[in-house]
């Protein structure tokens, strides 16, 4: 079954399924172990897997093959001798354990050999060996040498990446405190840091994607003010809230980026990703030799601003650059203990939250946690003072997902605040509300993961009982003062919530006629989730997130009877998800992919559940068998990639034909 869970990933691409969104993606994950785990204690992994995958096996036999875990990790190790260097030595007087294991060269790090001095107290490659300013020298008669020292520039250079996102259930009341559920997709960003090969006193931010390139002399920004005793923050500190004094003493530094931009909008998204990047940089980094002469190079297989979770993934690959430059992160490495890969995780994901919060202001850091984290979770952050409630989910299924872009671009910060204010403008209608779509998401849960150890799965008279709960949080809000309800009307809010109570009633009448047992089986928990999330879209619908464009795609579904259709992400544009009904024709589908092609949208294809950050160091090309396999890749090469596939085909994750050499990921398991 560890196959089958590891081959699995592959399925809907391989067989050609519609652009599904597909579950767990068992080949990048080195999950198989642990999903065979908590099998063990509950149901044989053969029952979960035919349980959860009933009728999409058709590609199975042609999953990753290269990815299997194992392997993986073997070439992983290959490539890992610079991960365990003394950069590590901050993060190692954190209490986490020391690197378990030692590297040993592959073929490719023979080619670099020259350039690796071990230390030899701990067999560890020494920091300054790792950022030795030496040319890399090696054999004039390989062709890879020749590669290695045209790329001199890119001295030090390593490689972050983390994925998007989509939000199943809860968007908006997770703001508010509420929960969220969310899982990663395969659409990632990817940043290089590189370091010029002559430091010379600056630091660039460069965001191709959005035509931002800006430069700072690393001695002219508020080093002082950052500092001082009272305003120092530390990499292992939990930062949730902007210090605005701080925020102050950046803006002269981010008033003059862009001259060339007459855009207004455009010029304030340039200034504000300045902004968090300065502010992240002065907290964690310093004005010595160690950033001197560094370039963060940002390129982004996601659509900005579609719901997807772009700025988030940007937010973690910054944040995790920082720390690993200025020594305060171990790893990744293969076989890193859980514990410790998971307070590295929850490291890069606190500071990146502090870049969100520059971005949008009060965000639930539900993105960075799955970008940070990837798989699929089960979010809560009902104190804005601690860390989030983070539960992950690890059996998610394969669920057959169709994910439209509404090619509408929208702003995750206005959204919020919008639904902000309706809150505070109509609290009796919107309390309500926002506490259906929590219930709704904590069912959920327990649909997406029936058979976890620690759960009872939820019977039908449970169930029902739930559904008429959510009912009662519907009918209170339509049971508002009449000043409320009739403002609730002018804003189109009403015919939304009646809608969701007509789905959440004909949930109840579906699971009335439904056993306990057949609860568990694909078509009824399908069903169950299509009707929990036509509600949850219609609650949105009447918080005022949703668009035109997405009923439109809500319509075209419906008209086929095809499946339940949500916005996903902020909303006012941006993607929407539809999960299918088992058995759809192919036919259909074509049918539909049509017309919307034809009113403009585009579909998407990705598998759900990957890994989360990630780090190529070296950043090497990773093909085995290529001729330049082993060849440094250079800044050049990065900012010249055509489009997403080029990107992909050159630094990606996972090209094609299964997981790239190279990459590495703090992997936590269940614990059980
Ligand atoms: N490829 C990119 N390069 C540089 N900046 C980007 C890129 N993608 C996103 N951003 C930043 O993120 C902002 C968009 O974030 P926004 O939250 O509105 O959308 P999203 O993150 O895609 O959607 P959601 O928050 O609904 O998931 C942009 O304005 C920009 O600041
Ligand atoms: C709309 C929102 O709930 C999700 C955006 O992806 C905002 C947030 O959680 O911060």
């Amino acid at each position: 079954m560890t196959t089958q869970s590891v081959t699995n990933g592959q399925h809907g691409l391989s067989n050609g399924c519609y652009g599904f969104l597909n579950g767990f993606d068992g080949s990048a994950n080195g999950y198989n172990g642990l999903t065979n785990g908590r099998n063990g204690c509950n149901h044989n992994s053969e029952t979960n897997n035919s349980t959860l995958n009933g009728g999409h096996s058709a590609g199975l036999s042609k999953g990753f093959a290269n990815g299997t875990g194992p392997h993986v990790l073997r070439m992983a190790n290959g490539l890992g001798f610079k991960s365990i260097g003394s950069r590590e030595r901050r993060a190692l007087s954190s209490p986490v354990s020391p690197p378990a294991d030692l590297p040993f060269i592959q073929p490719v790090s023979a080619k670099l050999k020259p350039i690796i001095k071990t230390d030899l107290a701990n067999g560890q490659p020494s920091r300054a060996a790792e950022d030795s300013t030496e040319p890399k020298t090696s054999s004039p008669t390989d062709s890879t040498s020749t590669l290695i020292a045209d790329s001199v520039p890119m001295e030090s250079a390593f490689m972050v990446s983390a994925p998007g996102k989509v939000i199943v259930f809860g968007e908006h009341a997770v703001v508010h405190g509420k929960a969220a559920i969310a899982a990663s997709v395969s659409l990632r960003s990817y940043l290089l840091v590189s370091k010029r090969s002559k430091p010379d006193g600056t630091i660039t931010l460069k965001f191709p994607d959005i035509n931002f390139d800006h430069s700072w002399n690393i001695d002219d920004l508020p080093w002082d003010l950052f500092s001082r005793p009272d305003k120092k923050k530390h990499y292992h500190d939990v930062v949730t809230e902007l210090d605005p004094e701080l925020v102050a003493a950046i803006e002269p530094h981010t008033a003059d980026v862009s001259p060339h931009i007459k855009s207004e909008k455009e010029r304030k998204i340039h200034q504000s990703s300045a902004g968090a990047f300065l502010y992240m940089f002065l907290m964690l980094g310093d004005p010595d030799w160690t950033f001197r002469g560094t370039h963060f190079t940002l390129r982004s297989t996601i659509p900005i601003g579609a719901g997807l979770g772009s700025s988030a993934t940007i937010a973690v690959c910054l944040a995790t650059a920082l720390l690993r430059r200025s020594d305060a992160l171990a790893g990744p490495r293969p076989n890193m203990p859980s514990n410790e890969a998971r307070i590295q995780l929850e490291r890069i994901n606190s500071w990146a939250y502090v870049y969100e919060m520059f971005i949008h202001g009060n965000p639930s850091g539900v993105d960075n946690t799955v970008a940070t984290q990837g798989k699929a979770l089960h979010f809560r952050r009902p104190d804005y003072k601690k860390r989030p409630e983070v539960e992950p989910i690890w059996s998610f299924p394969k669920l057959p997902l169709l994910l439209v872009n509404t090619k509408v671009e929208k702003s995750t910060k206005n959204l919020v605040s919008k639904v902000k204010e309706r809150k505070e403008e109509l609290p009796e209608v919107v309390e309500p509300i926002l506490d259906a779509i929590g219930m709704i998401t904590d069912i959920s849960q327990k649909f997406l993961e029936p058979t976890s150890c620690n759960k009872q799965p939820m019977g039908s008279q449970g169930l029902r009982r739930e559904l008429l709960a959510i009912n009662d949080h519907l009918m209170v809000s339509l049971k508002a003062s009449e000043a409320q309800l009739q403002r609730a009307e002018e804003l189109e809010m009403v015919e939304p919530i009646a809608e969701a109570s007509k789905n959440i009633l004909d949930a109840y009448i579906n699971v009335s006629k439904t056993s306990d047992c057949d609860l568990l089986s694909e078509e009824s928990r399908c069903r169950l989730l299509g009707e929990l999330m036509s509600t949850n879209h219609c609650l949105l619908k009447a918080l005022g997130v949703s668009h035109e464009r997405l009923e439109r795609v809500r319509e075209l579904v419906d008209k086929r009877g095809i499946g339940w259709t949500k916005l996903t992400g902020a909303g006012g544009g941006g993607c929407s998800i539809t999960l299918l009904k088992p058995g759809v024709s192919r036919e259909t589908l074509n049918d539909l992919e049509t017309e919307l092609e034809k009113e403009g949208y585009q579909r998407f294809e990705s598998t759900l559940g990957g890994d989360g950050v990630g780090v190529l160091d070296p950043v090497i090309l990773g093909k085995p068998g290529e001729n330049d396999h082993g060849a440094h890749i250079d800044l050049n090469q990065f900012l010249s990639a055509k489009g997403n596939e080029g990107i992909e085909r050159l630094v990606g994750v996972r090209g094609k034909e299964g997981e790239r050499m190279g990459w590495k990921f703090w992997r936590i398991d269940s614990g059980i």
